[in-house]
């Protein structure tokens, strides 16, 4: 495997893959990997001939005030897993690699305006510009992005379709740790006290799953959730909503396909998780560990 850090070396080594013919998986990280991020690269390595896995931590999807300088790194502990799993290339620019004095970015619409897009106005917009960045660079014929950022999949699906961009976008489970936490980078600041209030996410997760099935309304599905959390002490509730799944707008009938997420602080950290649900099919996905 090779550890990259310039968009010429990349364009060059998949422009000779593409020469003969073979295809290219993608999956777009910020490093510091993980299980999940192990799930999306094993997913792509079996289903192309070539993987490409960047680590980028992405300086335009931060606001401010967040944690880009605190944000986990560890070049060599990433790259051994890319090459364990089989990826072909990690692609780990630097900013100035990516960012040239920019004046054109990718502005999300309407899907912004809903979920982490309240709280984090700008954090689309920086996805979505360095989402693009990066399938011009690779050229993916497939692209694997984890459920786990449901809001930042169901845009990027709909960035896709809008703007024609020639690839297959393909979701991937949440993979939890044993007692029900989602796996995340940002796992890492919590304290021992923290790791154990988080776990209030997925038990809200886990009730709501039941109870949708079971034919709960929306709201009193977000009261339910909201109440689970809220007994925790070290759990501040940012949101608890169900949303269309496609859309992300605030639905009232669970008549389509919905999203239903969370974003809870534990202590500073702030943390996400969902499910979906489609009543058509009246179930949800497996609890994947
Ligand atoms: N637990 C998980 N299960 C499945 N996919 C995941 C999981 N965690 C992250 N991913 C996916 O991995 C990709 C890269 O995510 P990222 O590098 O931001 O990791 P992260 O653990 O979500 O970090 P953060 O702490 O910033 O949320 C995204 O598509 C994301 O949805
Ligand atoms: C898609 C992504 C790599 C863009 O920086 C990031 O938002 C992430 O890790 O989910
Ligand atoms: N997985 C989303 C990256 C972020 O929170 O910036």
């Amino acid at each position: 495997m090779k550890i990259i850090t310039t968009i010429a070396e990349v364009r060059a080594i998949v422009k000779e893959w593409r020469r003969a013919g073979e295809t290219v998986g993608f999956v777009p990280t910020m490093g510091y990997l993980h299980e999940g991020h192990a799930s999306l690269i094993s997913r792509a390595v079996a289903d192309n001939d070539h993987v490409v896995v960047s680590t980028f931590v992405n300086p335009t999807q931060f606001g401010p005030t967040e944690d880009l300088e605190a944000y986990p790194r560890d070049e060599a502990r990433d790259a051994a897993l890319c090459e364990g799993m089989g990826a072909d290339i990690m692609f780990r620019p630097d900013p100035a690699e990516m960012y040239n004095n920019p004046k054109v970015s990718v502005v999300v619409n309407d899907m912004n305006e809903h979920l982490c897009g309240l709280s984090r106005p700008i954090h689309f917009h920086g996805v979505c510009t360095v989402v693009t960045k990066l399938f011009n660079i690779v050229t993916p014929d497939t692209a694997y992005f984890g459920e786990k950022d449901a809001q930042q999949l169901a845009i990027i699906r709909k960035m896709v379709q809008d703007l024609n961009m020639p690839l297959e976008i393909v979701g991937c489970p949440i993979v939890r740790e044993a007692d029900g936490l989602a796996k995340s980078s940002r796992n890492t600041y919590l304290s021992s006290t923290e790791r154990e209030a988080a776990l209030c996410l997925s038990r809200s997760i886990f009730y709501g799953q039941e109870q949708i099935k079971a034919g709960m309304r929306a709201n009193d599905l977000e009261q339910a959730m909201k109440e689970i959390i809220a007994k925790e002490p070290l759990a501040r509730i940012e949101y608890v909503k169900v949303v269309d799944a496609l859309t992300m707008n605030d639905i009232e009938i669970i008549d389509r396909p919905v999203l239903i997420a969370v974003a809870v602080y534990i202590g500073k950290t702030r943390l996400i998780d969902n499910f979906s649900f489609d009543p058509k099919i009246n179930t949800t996905p497996s609890k994947n560990k």
